[in-house]
């Protein structure tokens, strides 16, 4: 028997995520048509032997998280519960927190998933890695460039045995080119060490962080107080994957992420995928229509355009490289690209909605999105464009290269401007 736990953090963390994560917590923010961790829950129910999701954050449950839960059990046939922690507990004091739920009923091992990853997750061949050789951490890992992989938890790992002999979260300068990937697979001998690091950390009171934060005495980092602690002593193993992989911290990141998955779907969910048929709309490249959403017949849509319930499509629009939202409106020929359009939003006639992609440089195989950051030198880097949720752009303008906040009445064109 198997369960899985998703770390979905909470309303202080997804700060790079706004404004779209004003409106819904992060990880119900829909990619590829479906909310972000709905995708983790379609892998784990996948794995035979799943008996149950553990979903385990610090956010207030809400009407929406409580909506997606039902919606899961139902389509999942498992039961998908969320575990509220008390405060902030760190990727790992939630997991020694509620160690009991986890381990009722006796499982043989437990999955450990990151919210904010997009992922073919590899779980069943992680699992067969497991079975052969039973330790108590199997870590994904998968290669990035020297530069981004400072960005990461980076692993040097024995390429024989795949051993994790070094782990620095983060390092200031380069460590390795394995960096983890957030998707693990413990045993339950793994909260062990995590009980031995809440010990510590009771005997010691308020810890203060290499930051300067103080943080609480339940608070457990899996990755500097586990992972740095136990490398090099057996046990710890990484499973390489080659597989599809990103981090989903931006909303940049969040359209890249949704175009690894609309890929995806030509194996995964082919019926997800719209099609051209006589009388609809132009598709190009991997599309996702909801399948409430009216779309005019003269539109051309795609590539990697995802469009979510009730939007409203009108004649002439093309659509590139963007994500609409529940409700939003597209009036006859706007165009939008590389943007994400808020919940409804109105986006008025011939008006021009373009953003700059930060995609990973494609001439490198390692390369994976930057952690963006807005500024550089007092200035907004070039992004894609975001519109809050009830923006509304007037007809024959342009909006390029701008972040809207919510609830914004724009009346004219802008370039290269936070709004709010
Ligand atoms: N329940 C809970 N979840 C949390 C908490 N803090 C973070 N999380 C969740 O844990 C995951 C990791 O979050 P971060 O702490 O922001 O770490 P990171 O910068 O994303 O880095 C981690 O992931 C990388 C891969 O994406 C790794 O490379 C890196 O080593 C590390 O594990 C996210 O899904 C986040 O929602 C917490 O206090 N409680």
């Amino acid at each position: 028997m198997l369960k899985a736990v998703i770390l979905i953090g909470g309303p202080q963390k997804g700060t790079r995520f706004r404004p779209l994560s004003f409106e819904v917590p992060k990880p119900l923010f829909p990619v590829a048509g479906v909310p972000m961790i709905q995708h983790h829950i379609e892998a784990c129910a996948q794995v035979p032997g799943m008996q149950e999701i553990l979903l385990i954050g610090f956010y207030q449950p809400d009407e929406a998280l409580t909506r997606f839960l039902e919606a899961a059990q139902q389509e999942f046939h498992l039961p998908v519960r969320y575990l509220q922690e008390f405060a902030p507990l760190g990727t790992g004091g939630g997991l020694y927190h509620f160690r009991d739920q986890i381990l009722a009923g006796g499982p043989e091992a437990f999955f450990v998933l990151n919210a904010d990853v997009c992922s073919d997750f590899p779980l069943s061949a992680m699992l067969d890695a497991h079975r052969h050789q039973p330790h108590p951490f199997l870590l994904l890992g998968t290669t990035a460039n020297r530069t981004q992989s400072l960005n990461y938890g980076c692993i040097v790992e024995n390429p024989q045995t795949h051993e994790v002999l070094h782990y620095v979260e983060k390092p200031s300068t380069f460590v390795s080119d394995v960096i983890n990937c957030g998707i693990y697979l413990f045993s339950p001998e793994a909260l062990k060490p995590l009980g031995d690091v809440f010990q510590r950390n009771q005997q010691d009171g308020q810890l203060e962080d290499s930051s300067g934060l103080w943080r609480g005495a339940g608070t457990i980092r899996l990755e500097q107080d586990v992972f740095s602690a136990l490398a090099g002593q057996g046990q710890i193993y990484v499973y390489l994957t080659e597989g599809i992989w990103s981090q989903i911290k931006s909303a940049g990141s969040a359209l890249y992420a949704s175009r690894l998955y609309l890929g995806q779907y030509q194996l995964t969910h082919p019926e997800r995928l719209a099609k051209h048929t006589p009388g609809g709309p132009r598709i190009r490249g991997n599309v996702y229509i909801h399948p409430t959403a009216k779309v005019a017949p003269s539109a051309v849509l795609g590539p990697n355009v995802s469009i979510g319930e009730g939007v409203t499509v009108g004649e002439g629009v093309r659509l590139r490289e963007s994500i609409v939202l529940h409700g939003a409106t597209l009036q006859e020929h706007t165009c939008v690209l590389h943007s994400i359009v808020g919940w409804g939003s109105t986006v008025g006639r011939w008006a021009r909605v373009e953003g700059t992609p930060n995609d990973p440089n494609p001439n490198d195989p390692r390369a994976h999105m930057d952690s963006e950051s807005l500024f550089k030198d007092g200035k907004l880097l070039p992004a894609i464009t975001i519109l809050g949720c009830r923006v509304r752009i007037p007809a024959e303008v342009l909006i390029l290269n701008s972040i809207v906040l919510p609830h914004k009445e724009l009346s004219r064109s802008f370039t290269n401007q936070i709004i709010l």
